[in-house]
């Protein structure tokens, strides 16, 4: 009987588990705003604002939501250790790319990392939400000039690129991979969700976390 009760139990209180990477340039944010989120959902706070450096590696944390937990490693973003990224795609079920809306100094390098972020085919399938951070700055660019910028940056690299690519494109349409690759990700990039956010203040982190935990759970299903 016990260990009925017990099965029994143990199903009832069962959690399915997920990972999120969270991943974008250095200075973007992202320690904070993990940070953040151990304060609001976890009864021990995160790290203060104050305390947090650059991240050489990871940084782990965990939430407990209704019959789901989220794992989350937010990873370093300087050039030189981007690469460990995609050591964590193949294990991962949701991506967060953070940025920082305030450094327009830095948007193309932004977008030249998100592009691959885009493109990698491990990511295709998965729930991406890119998180334009330090909303609460009077100099951040809002959501709507965050896509207009990103879209302003692609028709330029493709203009850029010449008409060659486009009119290999259009004649070889659906033979080579990398220009179906760049057609997903076109597709992708325009049913992508971009919200904003204050790591800092914590505008804007329920409405992302909902967003996850709504969006693994439906990726799962499919
Ligand atoms: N104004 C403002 N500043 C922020 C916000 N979030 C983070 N910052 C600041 O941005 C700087 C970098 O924050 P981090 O969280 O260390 O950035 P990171 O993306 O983890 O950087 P790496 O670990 O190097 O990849 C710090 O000075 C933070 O206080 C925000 O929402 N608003
Ligand atoms: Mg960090």
């Amino acid at each position: 009987m016990y260990h009925l009760l017990r099965g029994l139990h143990d199903y009832l209180t069962r959690k399915d588990e997920y990972s999120v990477v969270i991943i974008g340039l250095d200075n973007a944010g992202k320690t904070t705003m993990l940070e953040k989120i151990k304060t609001m959902y976890n009864p021990t706070p995160g790290m203060a604002p104050d305390k947090i450096g650059p991240t050489v590696g990871q940084n782990i944390g965990k939430i407990s939501l209704p019959s789901t937990t989220l794992h989350f490693y937010d990873l370093g973003g300087q050039r030189d250790i981007r690469s460990i990224w995609e050591k964590y795609y193949d294990e991962c079920h949701a991506v967060v790319f953070v940025l920082d809306a305030t450094d327009q100094a830095r948007l193309s390098e932004t977008w030249e990392v998100f592009d691959e972020v885009l493109n990698s085919p491990r990511l295709l399938n998965l729930p991406l939400l890119l998180l334009a951070n330090k909303q609460d700055s009077p100099t951040s660019l809002s959501v709507a000039e965050i896509r207009e910028a990103f879209d302003a940056w692609q028709r330029s690299r493709s203009h850029r690129n010449g008409d060659d690519e486009n009119q290999i494109s259009s004649k070889d349409k659906g033979k080579g991979k990398s220009i179906n690759q760049g057609e997903e990700a076109d597709e992708r990039m325009a049913s992508l969700d971009v919200m904003g956010a204050s790591a800092l203040e914590g505008t804007g982190i329920r409405e992302a976390v909902n967003w996850l935990y709504i969006r693994v759970q439906n990726a799962r299903k499919m």
